[in-house]
């Protein structure tokens, strides 16, 4: 599945209708036509509907939902928010075809008469503004917007919920709270932002004729499911050896958080690594390795010196590296060593990204790909805004700091967004609040670390890790767990689950 900014969403529209030669009447009808559909299989008919219409194309879906709903047998009142002249184009043919066949029509011009009218009504159906929403909500539309709020309404909205814009980062102001929004063939992407998504309540998409091929050509980001891991996921060789499956290297672990490298390492080697080898302070040993006995260890004297030559000739012979999950934030060498004097592919986490924040020119010109997975703090801290910056636009943010240090972002959260660094982009909308605990980031780590091994394409390993991760919490908290007692070390167990719906 595909997610859109509103600027994708319109090339794609013209795309559709320039080259697929669907006419745009046809798609507004597809369109109303489809959300009537789902409509009629969640209301009954008794159910009195309301459509309040805006000036533009999302007007226009309304008065076609109100064609298809009277037809189906509902009782529909469109209310018209906007001066007749406002309505143009697609939008003024589909108002004129529900005049064609009905008189339920109301001008309403104030929020007090919408008010009024509105309680007489089961549903409302929102097609105020769609994804041409720009600026600050104007008057009247920002106090019908409030009415309908609290009105105790079931309120369905059409595309998007009025007043609320497409693209991140934009500050929102007055919205609509729907209750579910059907979405007209791509999620935008204010539905992946953790501040934004909860507008849309339950929302799914409605397909109205657009070609696949549009969607190749005008949009950079997809939503990642099933289907992708299936066709991206390696297959294991029948004839591997533990060298054919990647050798990794987990470096961390001050004494004080010798669990941080414990999980990465075990949540590796569960997800197929061949070899796995952790280099940590000595006294951590006796720890770590009772708990992952699969794994090889290396010792070192502390995790703020320089790398020795024995240090570097052990790590020649590693595939791909992880590094900071319990480093510490205690000045250190060792991340600047990693990156000029190995060449592998470097996957950087926890407070190895406080390390890495003055190392970003010397990680421009790292010879071999490189991975942060900050959450909303640590990019915050990377990019020197705030939390709340952070969260208002995690895709611009993301893409902009990808694109710029060349590098792939994983930037951690509910909706989880992966950056590719030519600004391509994935969401992995998978887990749940089960795995707002410490040490689940860790596991991450230790499973994209396998991921980046065995993978050719660095963008869908990043995004299968992430599937892994988040579909062994939801298995877990469907079965065995619930999300208060989910802990980090069974996301680990339940990647064998995982797994088992892959193959
Ligand atoms: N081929 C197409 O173009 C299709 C478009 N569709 C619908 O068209 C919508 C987009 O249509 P439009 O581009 O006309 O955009 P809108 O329907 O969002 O309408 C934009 C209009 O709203 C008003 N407006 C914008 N910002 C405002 C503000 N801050 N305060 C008050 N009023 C404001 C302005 O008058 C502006 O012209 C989509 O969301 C979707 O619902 C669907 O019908 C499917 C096909
Ligand atoms: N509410 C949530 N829903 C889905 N996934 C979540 C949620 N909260 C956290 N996660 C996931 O859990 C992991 C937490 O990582 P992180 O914050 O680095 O934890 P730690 O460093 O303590 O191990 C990330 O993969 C994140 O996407
Ligand atoms: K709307």
């Amino acid at each position: 599945m595909y997610i859109v900014t509103a600027e994708e969403m319109y090339e794609i529209d013209r795309y559709a209708i320039k080259k697929g030669g669907i006419e745009g009447k046809i798609l507004m009808d597809n369109a109303g036509s489809q959300v009537a559909q789902r409509i009629v299989q969640t209301y009954d008919t008794n159910r009195k509907m309301a459509i309040v219409a805006g000036g533009g194309n999302n007007g226009g879906d309304g008065f076609v939902i109100a064609r298809y709903l009277a037809e189906y047998g509902y009782e529909v009142t469109v209310f018209q928010l906007v001066a007749d002249h406002k309505i143009k184009g697609d939008a003024a043919f589909h108002k004129q075809c529900w005049l064609n066949t009905s008189d339920k029509l109301t001008h309403v011009t104030d929020s007090h008469q919408l008010k009024q009218r509105l309680v007489d009504f089961d549903v409302v159906i929102d097609a105020i503004l769609g994804i041409g929403v720009s600026g600050a909500i104007r008057e009247p539309i920002r106090s019908m917007i409030d009415v309908i709020n609290h009105l105790p309404i079931e309120k369905i909205s059409v595309d998007i919920p009025s007043g609320l814009p497409a693209n991140d980062g934009i500050h929102v102001d007055q919205v609509i709270q729907a209750n579910k929004t059907y979405i007209i063939e791509a999620p935008k992407e204010t539905a992946f932002c953790e501040d934004t998504s909860i507008y849309y309540g339950e929302w799914e998409t409605v397909k109205i004729g657009i070609p696949q091929t549009a969607y190749v050509k005008h949009s950079s980001k997809k939503r990642w499911c099933k289907k992708y891991v299936r066709a991206t996921f390696p297959k294991r060789d029948k004839y591997a050896h533990k060298g054919s499956n990647g050798r990794g290297l987990v470096i961390g672990g001050q004494l004080t958080m010798p669990g941080a490298i414990v999980l990465a390492a075990r949540a590796a080697l569960r997800s197929g690594a061949g070899l796995i080898t952790v280099a940590t302070v000595k006294e951590n040993i006796p720890i770590v390795s009772s708990s992952c006995i699969e794994a090889t260890y290396h010792l070192l004297p502390n995790l703020t010196n320089r790398l020795t030559d024995r240090d570097l000739e052990a790590f020649e012979k590693i595939d791909a590296i992880a590094v900071g999950m319990g480093i510490g934030r205690e000045d250190s060498q060792l991340l600047s060593d990693l990156i000029e004097k190995l060449d592998k592919p470097l996957l950087i986490d926890a407070d190895g990204l406080y390390h890495a924040k003055p190392l970003l020119e010397p990680l421009l010109q790292h010879k071999a790909p490189v991975v942060i997975t900050p959450h909303y703090g640590e990019m915050a801290m990377l990019t020197d805004k705030t939390v709340p910056e952070v969260k208002r636009s995690p895709f611009s943010i993301s893409r902009q700091f990808a694109e710029k240090h060349q590098l792939y972002v994983v930037l951690k959260g509910k909706y989880t967004v992966i950056t590719a660094p030519d600004g391509e982009q994935i969401v992995s909308d998978q887990g749940n609040a089960g795995l707002a605990k410490g040490g689940t980031g860790d596991v991450l780590s230790g499973i994209l670390l396998t991921m980046v091994m065995q993978h050719k394409e660095l963008l869908s390993a990043l995004a299968n890790g992430c599937y892994l991760h988040g579909k062994s919490a939801d298995y877990l908290v469907e079965e065995d767990h619930t999300e208060r007692d989910l802990l980090a070390t069974d996301v680990i167990e339940g990647l064998s689950q995982v797994f088992r719906t892959l193959s």
